[in-house]
């Protein structure tokens, strides 16, 4: 089984520190990054596929450092970038028998493994179709087809989720929930979902950093006594709203029913309820929240 070990890497950008001394061990399972936009999660993740290297700290798989074993490492590596070329009028099959070629897949199985990806991601039917006329989500499927075509034992997703609707967003992840065996699968997302049900580990990432790392259970278990439930006049919701980090609002007849995110009680009354997933990452991320916000006001 594959082991990657982080050891302070760290990723400085002129003055900006992107990765600020992360030390990870990662094994066989799925590992999902989570956080808001700008945390760090792709500079990682592009450290981790050696395309960019650190500023300092290692990276060891199964305890060779990875910046010396060039193909080694490469022939163990799938990786899906945010953004992945791929050529609009080639059919899916033709494109992945392309690239089953750049990355040297023996001519005799590339046939073969071709048929496999495509099945497991389900785009068989649609083969021979050009890659112009598929969905925003076929289209990441068959990205993730072309990362898996050297059977990789690290499989690395930078947002693999993007763009895609509900139903969409659910057949990948069952896809990769499917793949994880005798693997490490490292994806990242801002989509609490994404990762909530799949994930053996989360790992939530805020300004370079990994702030909470462990199960979904785990984690969640951190916003214990920090979640709070209300009920209020409208009026008072509004205040309410504006002064603190509200995970959920909804109008219950006259009154308004507020799921609150605080260290302390928000307001006489207030109780505490069970945390989830989606209160722990608005506790860490309330300020990216507010910017998108904020940004969408300004959109409008
Ligand atoms: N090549 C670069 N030069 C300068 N700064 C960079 C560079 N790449 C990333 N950064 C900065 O490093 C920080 C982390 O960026 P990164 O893309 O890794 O975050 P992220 O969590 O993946 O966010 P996103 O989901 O938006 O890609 C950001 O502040 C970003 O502006």
């Amino acid at each position: 089984m594959p082991e990657l070990v982080l050891d302070r890497v760290t990723k400085q950008f002129q003055n900006k520190i992107a990765v600020d001394q992360v030390s990870l061990r990662l094994t066989e399972g799925v590992h999902g990054f989570l956080g808001a936009n700008g945390a760090g999660k792709t500079t990682l993740l592009r450290m981790l596929c050696g395309v960019l290297k650190p500023s300092a700290g290692e990276i060891l798989c199964n305890g060779a450092q990875i910046r010396g074993m060039d193909g080694e490492y490469r022939h163990m590596l799938g990786y899906l970038p945010q953004d992945f070329g791929y050529y609009p009028d080639f059919s899916a099959k033709r494109y992945l028998e392309y690239l089953a070629a750049c990355k040297a897949v023996p001519k005799d199985l590339a046939k073969d493994k071709v048929q496999e990806v495509l099945q497991l991601v389900g785009l068989s039917g649609e083969q021979k179709h050009k890659i112009k006329t598929f969905s925003g989500g076929m289209i990441r499927r068959l990205g993730i087809a072309q990362a898996l075509l050297n059977d990789p034992e690290i499989l690395i997703l930078d947002e693999p989720t993007s763009g895609l609707d509900p139903k969409e967003r659910i057949r990948f992840r069952n896809i990769i929930s499917a793949m994880s065996k005798g693997r490490i699968v490292i994806l990242s997302t801002h989509i609490v979902s994404d990762v909530e049900f799949i994930a053996d580990q989360i790992l939530l990432m805020k300004q370079g950093r990994i702030v909470e790392q462990g199960t979904s259970r785990e984690v969640t278990k951190s916003a214990e006594g920090r979640v709070w439930e209300y009920l209020a006049e409208p009026e008072e919701a509004q205040r309410l709203n504006e002064q603190f980090a509200v995970s959920n609002l909804k109008n219950e007849g006259d009154q308004v029913y507020l799921r609150i995110v605080a260290d302390t009680c928000p307001c006489k009354g207030a109780v505490n309820a069970e945390p989830g997933l989606e209160d722990v990452y608005l506790y860490h991320f309330k300020e990216a929240a507010e910017n998108v916000e904020n940004l969408e006001r300004r959109n409008l």
